[in-house]
């Protein structure tokens, strides 16, 4: 499988669910659903990387990677320390929905992102309609950078502006961006490399919340992307993969106190 076909997949899933909850029905429950803290402030740390951790049932890469739901497991993040909880809702190859976000809201005071492939304002009003403080926008996927980040700042949320090289890093940043994500997985492969953080961390501005996404494994990972500047690290296969997630998520959290670095300027 490509990453076109997770894609095209995705435009066709969408395309049915704005026909189940068109729009002007999201907007009106909008109104009803509390904002949640704010993700951008719960990374940023004077001495310490964040955690996020994700709740990721299955992957391209991995198949099946946990049986656990939503219910069993985000306890066990926040009780572990973690400073935001990522919840996949992508249905077709990571077997979630965006009812697990719903779900999360209703289980934890953590902000919460929705990972997905967003391609559409559509799914940024339903996120925030289902509870999510922030959402990922990929740089060379999301159509018009400046007005998925404007949207979100109307409704108060934050973007995860993931980018892939330093052209990417420079548009998001003249697109309004906060906080940066850089993906450690190679979108042609799946493989994870956490030298791609080594190699983009300085092209991401001091002012800019930086998100070291994928591939973290151990806390020597942790240590490892700490020096290089990073704010925070999202982490889900892990995790969800271990046998002892609570034990897991706080070995993770403990490596990355007092292990902030500042970010090398280029
Ligand atoms: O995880 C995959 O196999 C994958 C494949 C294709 C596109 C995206 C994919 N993952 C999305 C993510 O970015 C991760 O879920 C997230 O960063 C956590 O990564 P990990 O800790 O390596 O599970």
């Amino acid at each position: 499988m490509k990453f076109i076909d997770i894609i095209r997949e995705r435009e066709r899933l969408l395309e049915i669910r704005k026909k189940y909850q068109p729009l002007a029905e999201l907007k009106e429950n909008i109104k009803r659903v509390k904002l949640r803290t704010d993700f951008k402030k719960s990374l940023v740390k004077e001495d310490d990387v964040s955690i996020i951790c994700e709740y990721k049932p299955a992957s391209p890469s991995l198949g099946e990677i946990s049986q656990l739901t939503v219910g069993d497991v985000v306890p066990l993040f926040e009780e572990g320390g973690a400073s935001a909880v990522s919840v996949l809702t992508e249905e077709s190859f990571f077997k979630s929905n965006i009812d697990n976000l719903k779900l999360a809201c209703r289980i934890t005071r953590l902000p919460l992102l929705r990972k997905d492939f967003i391609l559409d304002p559509y799914q940024i009003y339903e996120a925030r309609a289902y509870g999510a403080s922030a959402i990922l926008l990929m740089a060379d996927i999301y159509p018009d950078l400046k007005e998925g980040i404007e949207i979100c700042k109307y409704l108060d949320m934050d973007a995860l502006v993931e980018c892939k090289n330093p052209e990417e890093i420079e548009t998001a940043v003249k697109s309004g961006a906060e906080v940066i994500g850089i993906n450690n997985r190679d979108f042609n492969d799946f493989k994870t490399d956490l030298g791609r953080t080594e190699k983009l961390a300085s092209y991401v501005p001091s002012n800019i919340t930086l998100v070291s996404e994928s591939g973290v494994q151990s806390p020597e990972d942790v240590d490892f992307l700490s020096k290089l500047g990073v704010d925070a690290l999202l982490v889900g296969s892990s995790i969800m993969k271990s046998s002892h997630i609570l034990e897991k998520v706080n070995s993770l959290v403990l490596t990355g106190k007092n292990s902030k670095t500042r970010r090398q300027k280029r």
